[in-house]
């Protein structure tokens, strides 16, 4: 579909009121040929690493855009491209048509949606809400119930990818719920992602996730002790990177995070604490339906270890430093 884009560019173009969108490119709505168009005002809920450049991609595409951040310092980036401010998420709801919300657990999606000054107070029929943050699927149907007493529509869209993917575009939605919401909103998706995938019912978007992100974190673990043992044997780490890189089990991730964890550097793209809850609310899934996921619990027990060290906010890969601290701890 990126291919896609570069043949067939989007085109954007703003109206006086709201956000008038037309994705002209077939390949990047394929369930509208010719062309579908986006029209009103677009919120956007929640400002961190993820949520912050997929708002600032859907400005640059000409929407206009309503931010609210309960840091409200991280909304100025976002005006200074052109987005107006509400003050809570029950007035970005009400002054908008389709409100996204990208926020950090079950915890505060659930808050953001249904607690005091949530989204829910400013949904009416007509609007439609899209939670894009990786919640279990108890939270998201209770969202989804909330919103839709509402007489608005409801879409789950958690997504795969990265902060750079975010930056670029890039994201997979993972979507469940509403379809004409998902229709509606397919534009604005396709602006911040490169594919998108309609899974039915709410639950069955944020299953994927979940099961997708404990594949991640386990992969993350086992590379992680491939290059401690590759250290150990005295082979060179980037030549190990290099060769997994050429064969069957080569990822991106091997690749795009394995030379800074050679030189213990985690900058930040996906916070540790966020894989720990990931895998934390996939085991709570599996037990859900007796499904054994020995793996993924062993390395849930790592990234808890490595939050206990102080790394939460470090990327993922810092989980790294749980098993060095391990070796360190078995040789005392
Ligand atoms: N980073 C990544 O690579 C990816 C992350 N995700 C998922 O996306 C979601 C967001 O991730 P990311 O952007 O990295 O996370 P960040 O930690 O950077 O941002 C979290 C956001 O949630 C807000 N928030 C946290 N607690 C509350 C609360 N109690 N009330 C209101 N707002 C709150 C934060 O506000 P404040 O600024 O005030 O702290 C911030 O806007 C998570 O569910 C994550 O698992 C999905 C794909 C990739
Ligand atoms: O939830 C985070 C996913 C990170 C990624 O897909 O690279």
């Amino acid at each position: 579909m990126a291919a896609a884009f570069l043949l067939c560019p989007r085109v954007a173009l703003p109206l006086r009121r709201g956000c008038r969108l037309v994705v002209s490119c077939s390949a990047s709505s394929s369930d509208a040929p010719g062309g579908v168009e986006f029209q009103g005002r677009v919120g956007f809920l929640g400002l961190g690493i993820m949520g912050a450049p997929m708002a600032s991609n859907l400005i640059k595409a000409g929407c206009d855009v309503t931010v609210w951040n309960r840091t409200k310092s991280k909304c100025d980036p976002l005006l200074s491209l052109g987005a107006k401010f509400e003050a809570s998420p029950a007035r970005v709801a009400s002054s908008c048509d389709v409100t996204f919300a990208m926020l950090a657990d079950p915890e505060s999606a659930a808050e953001v949606a249904c607690g005091t000054n949530g989204a829910a107070e400013g949904m009416a029929p007509g609007k439609g809400y899209v939670d894009v943050s990786t919640v279990d699927d108890v939270t998201s149907k209770l969202i989804g119930e909330r919103i839709t007493s509402t007489g608005a529509s409801f879409l789950e869209a958690p997504v795969s990818g990265s902060k750079k993917p975010a930056e670029d575009g890039l994201l997979i939605f993972l979507t469940a719920g509403d379809e004409s919401l998902y229709k509606r909103v397919t534009p604005l998706l396709d602006v911040m992602g490169k594919s998108r995938f309609f899974l039915g019912d709410v639950g069955n978007g944020a299953a994927m996730k979940l099961v997708v992100n404990m594949i991640m974190g386990s992969m993350m673990v086992s590379f992680a002790e491939g290059l401690l043992l590759s250290e150990k044997v005295g082979l060179d780490r980037n030549t190990v990177i290099e060769a997994i890189s050429q064969g069957a089990i080569n990822a991106p991730m091997f690749s795009l995070k394995g030379p800074s964890m050679v030189k213990a550097s985690y900058p930040t793209a996906f916070p540790l604490k966020h894989q720990q809850k990931d895998l934390r609310l996939a085991l709570a899934l599996a037990e859900s339906v007796s499904q054994p996921i020995p793996t993924a619990a062993a390395a849930n027990e790592l990234y808890k270890a490595a939050k206990s060290l102080g790394l939460a906010n470090q990327d993922f890969s810092a989980v790294i430093e749980a098993l060095k601290a391990k070796v360190q701890s078995s040789q005392q």
